[in-house]
């Protein structure tokens, strides 16, 4: 809520008088001025905070009172308070001209009002931020232009602003709260309706109202969660604690215009990897075939079924067989993809190895995904082998993109080095590595590609042993069987 408080500053220049914007805005700022009392004789009660004497990038005005400090539940009524800030009393008729000209100084926050009524008058009034405003020098030479063409006077006003805790941004409100001089993170990842924070130990005794604040700030955040453990070895998923919000873990996503559902809790979902997924689904062709041997709940399987590739996808965690299945029925490509439920190694074994001898005699391309950063280049040598010397005539050989993290100073080298390694012969020459993403400062999360090399599918070194012979098991087409 704002209140006006009458002018005092009185003595203006008329515009006729005045040739430059120079000129215009000294004659204003004399107005303005104490010490020029004897050109401009008028005093100025209340100074306006100095804006360059504020730390930080945020301004003064959006600290909230400091009793806050420490407070572990959510009190709103105690970040109210009543700031000052600079206006311009502006004609009607021109103020949306004007607003445009003065977009960079005026107040401009989610929620709040920058024009407001003046009693009595049509005239309105333009607040500006006493962050870039605190005389009439701080307006740019345009700025006092466009105030000089447009006839309104360099007359700053001020204004008494209630500023409540719907006026802050969640930053604000945490530098208030958290202790003095402790890192305040409010970033977090937003998986559909669930925000998902990874709180640091200080932080941890006012997650409650950290949670609060998240969802309150963010429409749509209706789950605040925090992670509680590293990520589950196997599965890939974290151990989560809801801080704030409904305790409901089924999401619903979009990523590169797909829809899936899942629930957050179970299964793996990163929204970091979207360009990822959009980059390797981009390489394919109708008429494709993708092996993904680690699918997830489908964010490489379902797009690229969806682009009319035939798909073959696989996930150990039931979960996630489980919601990949509904995902395929949700995106209706269920006659597309092919799901299984073991692990990579053994579906290596099986159904890649009993699909690929009719692929090899074909010409579409077939591509193999394998994205379990922290181990997929271990799971590699399930190739050695794989197939018997007498199909190696057959020339259509699978293309292989394997994920990795690297913590070394040369993550490429590092990533064709243990590829090379894990098949038994060196893809030096032979392959392509992909940055995919900075995890950490020293973690990269690496691709590489290549094709698998004759000399490893047909090796006889690797022959598999017996229980690797048995025959594949029947694929299961995607028919959802709970929910
Ligand atoms: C990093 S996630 C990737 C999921 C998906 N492809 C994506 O891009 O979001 C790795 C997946 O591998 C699965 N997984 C872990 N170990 C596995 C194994 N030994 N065999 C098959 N899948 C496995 C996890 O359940 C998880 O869904």
């Amino acid at each position: 809520m704002w209140r006006f408080i009458p002018r005092i500053w009185s003595l203006l220049p008329n515009k006729n008088q005045v040739k430059s914007s120079n000129q215009y805005r000294m004659l204003c700022s004399s107005a303005l001025q104490p010490d020029r009392a004897s050109t401009c004789p008028v005093s100025v009660k209340k100074h306006l905070p100095d804006p360059h004497q504020q730390s930080g990038m945020e301004y003064i005005l959006y600290t909230p009172p400091a009793k806050v400090r420490g407070m572990t539940t959510l009190d709103k009524e105690a970040f109210a308070q009543t700031v000052i800030v600079p206006a311009l009393r502006v004609p009607k008729e021109v103020l949306n001209k004007l607003v445009k000209s003065l977009k960079k100084v005026t107040i401009q926050r989610p929620g709040m009002r920058r024009v407001m009524d003046v009693e009595g008058s049509d005239d309105k009034l333009l607040l500006l931020d006493p962050g870039s405003i605190s005389s009439p020098s701080s307006f740019s030479d345009a700025e006092v232009e466009a105030l000089q063409s447009f006839g309104v006077p360099l007359d700053l006003q001020q204004y008494e602003l209630q500023l409540t805790y719907d006026s802050l941004k969640s930053e604000e409100v945490l530098r208030a709260v958290l202790p003095e001089g402790q890192d305040v993170t409010s970033g977090f990842s937003r998986v559909g309706h669930i925000a998902h924070m990874n709180l640091r130990e200080h932080q941890l005794p006012y997650r409650q109202l950290i949670g609060q604040v998240i969802m309150d700030k963010n429409p749509g955040v209706t789950c605040v969660v925090n992670k509680t453990n590293t990520i589950d070895s196997t599965y890939r998923n974290f151990k989560m604690e809801v801080m704030a919000g409904e305790e409901n873990m089924v999401a619903k996503v979009r990523e590169n215009g797909v829809t899936y559902e899942f629930d957050f809790s179970r299964v793996y979902w990163n929204p970091r990897l979207s360009t990822e997924h959009e980059r390797v689904v981009a390489l394919l062709k109708r008429g494709d075939t993708v092996l993904d041997v680690f699918a997830g709940v489908g964010p490489f399987a379902i797009p690229a079924a969806r682009r009319g590739s035939t798909v073959l996808a696989n996930d150990l965690n039931p979960e996630s067989y489980r919601w990949l299945n509904h995902n395929c029925k949700l995106n209706k490509v269920e006659r597309k993809v092919s799901t299984f439920n073991q692990d990579g190694r053994d579906f290596i074994r099986s159904a890649v190895k009993q699909e690929l001898p009719a692929l090899l005699k074909g010409t579409a391309s077939v591509h193999v995904v394998m994205n379990l950063p922290a181990l997929a280049l271990e799971f590699l040598d399930a190739f050695r082998g794989l197939l018997d010397q007498e199909l190696s005539c057959d020339v259509n050989l699978p293309v292989v993109h394997c994920y990795g993290f690297s913590k070394k100073d040369d993550p490429q080298r590092d990533m064709v080095e243990r590829a090379s390694a894990s098949l038994g012969v060196s893809l030096e020459g032979r392959c392509s590595v992909h940055l995919v993403r900075n995890v950490s400062p020293n973690k990269e999360m690496m691709c590489v590609s290549f094709t698998v090399p004759k000399e490893v599918l047909f090796s006889s070194e690797g022959k598999q042993t017996e229980s690797i012979e048995e025959p594949a098991p029947k694929r299961q087409k995607c028919e959802e069987k709970t929910d």
